[in-house]
């Protein structure tokens, strides 16, 4: 990936775009973790997402924990957490192969309360691609011993830079037709 420098916060600022996509590439923590829209002005995920680099098998993997103030129940993870952030992870498999998507469909199993403030490790994988289908799962342990907390799967459908600006005129439509009702 081309890049212009890592700056104060360890965020690299990108100069490059995501081959096929046309869209500018999203900065990147020193741990390689990809930021979503908000949390570039933190400089760091808010979900406490690490690390995240993509191994020789082709499996994304990630380091992380859940920061306190996503608690949910005493010394746990809220569930709203959980599925945020394997919905977060999963969709960074096609983003570590260059490739912009949006999630489709989410399944989260819940195997175990999840701690905060402790390392977890995050596997993710692809099951199968069909066309713009990327049919994709992951495993969520703690990081000593691994057992298992949670899973996930779902699938992603690519998207290019057009995804946005539909969005936008999609949503002027919807406005214009509701004004004056
Ligand atoms: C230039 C600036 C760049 C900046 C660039 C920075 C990037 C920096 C990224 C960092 C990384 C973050 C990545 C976060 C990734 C998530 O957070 S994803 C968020 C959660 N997921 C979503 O928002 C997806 C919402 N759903 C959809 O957009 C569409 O349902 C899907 C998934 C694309 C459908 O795809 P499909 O199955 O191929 O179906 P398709 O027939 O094309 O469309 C089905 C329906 O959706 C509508 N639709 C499809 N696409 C759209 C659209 N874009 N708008 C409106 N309606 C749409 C269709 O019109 C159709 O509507 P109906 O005719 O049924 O009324």
């Amino acid at each position: 990936m081309p890049t212009t420098g890592t700056g104060e916060s360890g965020v690299t600022a990108p100069n490059g775009h995501w081959a096929g996509t046309g869209l500018p590439e999203p900065p990147r923590t020193a741990g390689g973790v990809t930021l979503c829209g908000g949390c570039r002005a933190l400089g760091a995920c808010r979900l406490g997402v690490e690390r995240e680099r993509l191994d020789e098998g082709g499996v994304a993997r990630f380091e992380l924990s859940c920061p306190r103030s996503h608690e949910g129940g005493p010394d746990v993870a809220h569930g709203g957490w959980t599925a945020a952030v394997l919905d977060d992870c999963l969709g960074h498999l096609p983003l570590l192969h260059g490739v912009m998507s949006v999630t489709a469909e989410l399944t989260v199993s819940f195997v175990k309360p999840v701690p905060v403030e402790r390392p977890l490790e995050l596997r993710v994988w692809a099951d199968r691609r069909e066309g713009s289908r990327w049919y994709i799962a992951g495993e969520m342990t703690l990081a000593p011993g691994g057992a298992v907390l949670a899973r996930a799967s779902g699938i992603w459908v690519t998207r290019d830079r057009s995804h946005y600006a539909r969005h936008a005129k999609w949503l002027a439509g919807q406005v214009e037709a509701t004004e004056g009702q």
